[in-house]
């Protein structure tokens, strides 16, 4: 399912003493089974515009188009909408509230009216489909559950019902490094295998260096870079200018090519710059260092 977004605007309290633009022309296009990292520093308009993608919000000016519908006009029927774009909040464990998970999980299916049957059978599926086995955890309470389990259970809510794009926001946040790991390479797989279009929410380029395919980076409500993650980390100056630190290893790379070494192939991760070093101190490359 593709996505266009056109000339989006949206002011908050319009009109009024404390109005704010937190989103400023927003042009963009997200293709049918594209995987997007949206990421910016604090404010510059994520959340905001991820919730004009499934109606939440309204533009103050603009269109989006999803699939060929533009969803901000009047008639279109919302509900319609958000059967097919499934959007996990921030913190979603904050809004678990069932005594066990299997409950938790059949709300959002049962509430699109399907059957007994089919709901089971999206709850099973939405369950491995997150890596929480069916047998071992639906009887559980989500309150028993690790942090990132939670958020598990959370992000297999809304993939039960079987939404064409998947957007999460922030789904690493709070979570320990192992935590982290854990959600991004489960939300990557998902997308592997079912091949959903996947808006991914970030402010961290660590996360970003991971897993991303295509990188928009939003400052003050503006689109300002947008591109595979390895050119726009060459941005180091700018995105510092923005709150943004490019990854550890990309200041690795740039201190080690000023000392003259010279290094092969992109390195973005720690896996990759471990490659590429070796490869540069095997065939003698030791610049002045
Ligand atoms: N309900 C609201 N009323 C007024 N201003 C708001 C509202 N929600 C957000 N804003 C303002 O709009 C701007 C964009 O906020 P938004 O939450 O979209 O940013 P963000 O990039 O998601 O930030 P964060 O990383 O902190 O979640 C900010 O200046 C924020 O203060």
């Amino acid at each position: 399912m593709s996505i266009k977004i056109e000339n989006l605007v949206h002011i908050y309290m319009a009109g009024g003493p404390f109005e704010k633009k937190a989103l400023d022309n927003i042009n963009l296009e997200i293709k049918d089974g594209e995987f997007v990292t949206l990421i910016g520093h604090t404010g510059s308009g994520k959340s905001t515009l991820i919730q004009h993608l499934n109606g939440l919000l309204k533009p103050t000016s603009g269109r989006i188009v999803v699939d060929g519908v533009d969803i901000t006009e009047k008639n279109v029927k919302l509900t319609e909408i958000r059967k097919k774009i499934g959007l996990v909040f921030q913190y979603p464990e904050y809004q678990l509230f069932e005594e066990t998970i299997e409950k938790d999980i059949q709300f959002g299916p049962r509430n699109l009216g399907l059957s007994e049957e089919e709901i089971n059978k999206r709850v099973k599926k939405a369950m491995s489909m997150v890596g929480l086995d069916y047998e071992e955890y639906k009887d559980k309470s989500p309150f028993e559950l690790s942090g990132g389990q939670k958020r598990r259970v959370a992000i297999a809510g809304v993939v039960a019902m079987e939404p064409k794009v998947l957007i999460l926001d922030e789904p690493t946040a709070g979570l320990d490094p192992k935590g982290r790991d854990e959600i991004l390479a489960q939300v990557k797989q998902l997308h592997k295998e079912y091949n959903m279009t996947t808006i991914i929410v970030s402010h961290s380029m660590e996360d970003v260096a991971k897993i991303a395919d295509r990188v928009i980076v939003l400052n003050k409500g503006k689109a300002v870079l947008d591109g595979v993650p390895r050119d726009i980390f060459k941005n180091i100056d700018m995105l510092e200018s923005i709150g943004l630190a490019v990854p550890q290893v990309t200041y690795l790379e740039r201190a080690l090519k000023e000392k003259g070494f010279k290094l092969e192939g992109d390195m973005i991760t720690v896996e990759e710059a471990k490659r590429v070093i070796l490869k540069a101190l095997k065939s003698g490359q030791r610049g002045e260092v």
